[in-house]
C-alpha cells in the first residue's frame, strides 16, 4: 500500500518549505518539492506542517494495574492524538515488570497500543529501592530503558549497584530524583504558595540534593544517567556543570514546567498538583535557559492519567499528575514557537530527534528516505481551545483546558499506517 502525502510543509535549516511524501511499505520512498506518481491513496495536506513523529519518553500508561485511569490502547490513541508515533511507558503498573517473563508479558500487552512503545524495566525489584534488578536478563528480553520512575531510589548503594551493572552494559538510568527525607510529606513547592494556602511544602532540595549524590556516583560509573524531569534552577545547574566535566548524564523537561509556575496556583486547585511541583518563575526561567543551551536535552509529557473522582480532592488528598500527551505540541509551539522564541528545528530537535539520538531509539523514523514512516502533520494556522472533551486518554486532569492555542493534528502515522487523522474519532 502507498500513499503519497501532498503539499505539505516540512523544515529545513530553520525555513519551511513545500514537500511531497512517498510512502510504500512503511518506509519513506521520496521526499521532494512535487511528486507526479499514482499511489493508492493521496492525501493533501493544504500546507500542514510535516514533522518526525515525535516521541515522549515519560509516559504513564497505567496497565495493568490502574485501567480506571487508562489503558495502554488509550494513552497510545492519545499519543497518536498527540502527533506521538513512539513512547517511554513507565514501569510504575502493577505488577511492574522486574523479570523477563514479566517483561514479555508486558510487551505482549504493549501490542494494542497504535504507536511504537518503548517500555521501561525498574532498577529495583518491585520498584521497591532495594535491590536490583537482573539488568542483563532484562535487556535480553528487549529492555533498552531503566526507571523506578514514581520514587527515587534512597539508598546510595543500590544507585551505585545499579550504575555500575547499566554501565557495563551500556544501557541508561533514567532518575526521577527525590530524596524522601527531605520530602516533608510536601504536595506543592515550599515557599509562598504552600504558605499562602497552608498546604505542606515540597522543598526544591529534595530534588536537587538526590541529583547532585547520583551526578557524583553516574560520574564514577561512567554510566548514561538520565534526569527526569527536572524542575528546580539548580537542578538544571548541576547538570550544566557535569556536562562540563564530561560525565554522561542527559536531562528532560516537562512542557508543564516550561509554561507554568507556582504563581499560576490560585487556589486549592489539585489540576496544577504534579510530582515534581510547579516551582518559582525563576525555575521556570532557568528550565528554558536550560533546553536553549543544550543543558536539557528533550522534552518528555511525563503524561500521568487520574480518574476525574481521584482529583477532586483538593492539594492534600488527590494523586500527583496531568496528562500532557494530547497538549504538549500545541502548548509549546503557541507559547514559544509562534512568538519567536524558539525556532521549529528546535522544538523538534527537543521532541522527536534529541530523544531518538540519546536513548539510540533505531526504530523510530526521522523522515528522511528510507527512515520508517513514523510522521506527524500540524495545521498551525487553526486557532482551537484546549477540550477534554476531545481528549483519548481517560484522564481529563489538565491545568491546560480551555487555553486559546495553534498547532492542531492533522494526522499521524506509525510505519506508513495511519494512526490518528483529524475528523475520525474512532
Ligand atoms: N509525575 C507525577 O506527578 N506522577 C507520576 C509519577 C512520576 O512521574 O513521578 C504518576 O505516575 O502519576
Ligand atoms: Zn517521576
Amino acid at each position: 500500500m502507498s500513499i503519497l502525502l501532498k503539499n505539505g510543509q516540512v523544515i529545513d535549516h530553520h525555513q519551511l518549505i513545500a514537500q511531497d511524501i512517498l510512502i510504500d511499505n512503511g518506509v519513506i520512498q521520496d521526499k521532494q518539492g512535487q511528486i507526479e506518481t499514482d499511489a493508492d491513496q493521496v492525501i493533501d495536506l493544504h500546507g500542514a506542517l510535516i514533522t518526525p513523529g515525535l516521541v515522549d519518553m515519560h509516559v504513564h500508561l497505567r496497565e495493568p494495574g490502574y485501567t480506571n485511569k487508562e489503558t495502554i490502547v488509550t494513552g497510545a490513541k492519545a499519543a497518536a492524538h498527540g502527533g506521538f508515533t513512539m513512547i517511554g511507558a513507565m514501569a510504575n503498573i502493577n505488577p511492574t515488570c522486574d523479570t523477563p517473563e514479566k517483561f514479555h508479558a508486558q510487551e505482549q500487552r504493549n501490542e494494542a497500543g497504535i504507536v511504537k512503545i518503548k517500555q521501561y524495566a525498574p532498577v529495583t525489584q518491585g520498584r521497591a529501592g532495594h535491590q536490583a534488578i537482573d539488568f542483563a536478563a532484562l535487556h535480553e528480553a528487549g529492555a533498552q530503558v531503566f526507571s523506578d520512575d514514581g520514587s527515587g531510589i534512597q539508598d546510595a548503594a543500590v544507585v551505585f549497584d545499579a550504575m555500575k551493572q547499566l554501565a557495563k552494559l551500556g544501557l541508561p538510568l533514567c532518575d526521577h530524583a527525590q530524596d524522601e527525607q527531605l520530602s516533608f510529606g510536601g504536595v506543592i513547592n515550599c515557599g509562598d504558595v504552600s504558605e499562602r494556602l497552608g498546604l505542606p511544602g515540597l522543598p526544591d532540595i529534595s530534588e536537587t540534593a538526590q541529583i547532585a549524590r547520583n551526578l557524583i556516583i553516574a560520574q564514577e560509573t561512567g554510566v548514561h544517567y538520565h534526569v527526569c524531569h527536572v524542575s528546580t534552577t539548580e537542578s538544571v545547574e548541576l547538570v550544566r556543570q557535569a556536562k562540563r566535566h564530561g560525565v554522561n548524564v542527559t536531562c528532560e523537561v516537562t512542557p508543564h514546567h516550561l509554561l507554568l509556575d507556582e504563581d499560576d496556583i490560585k487556589e486549592d486547585d489539585p489540576q496544577f498538583k504534579m510530582n515534581p511541583p510547579l516551582r518559582e518563575v525563576t525555575d521556570r526561567q532557568a528550565c528554558i535557559a536550560g533546553l536553549m543551551d543544550g543543558t536539557i536535552d528533550i522534552i518528555a509529557t511525563d503524561h500521568a492519567p487520574h480518574t476525574d473522582e481521584e482529583k477532586q480532592h483538593g492539594f492534600l488528598n488527590s494523586p500527583n499528575g496531568i496528562v500532557g500527551s494530547e497538549t504538549a505540541f500545541a502548548l509549546l509551539y503557541t507559547k514559544f514557537v509562534k512568538s519567536g522564541i524558539w525556532t521549529l528545528q528546535q522544538l523538534v530537535d527537543w521532541m522527536s530527534i534529541n530523544p531518538i539520538q540519546i536513548f539510540n531509539l533505531d526504530d523510530a523514523g526521522q523522515l528522511r528516505v528510507g527512515d520508517a514512516a513514523d510522521i506527524a502533520v500540524f495545521d498551525l494556522t487553526t486557532d482551537f481551545v484546549i477540550d477534554e472533551e476531545n481528549f483519548f486518554s481517560k484522564g481529563h486532569n489538565s491545568p491546560f483546558v480551555g487555553d486559546h492555542v495553534n498547532g492542531l493534528t492533522v494526522l499521524t502515522m506509525v510505519d506508513g499506517q495511519v494512526v490518528y487523522r483529524r475528523g475520525t474519532n474512532e
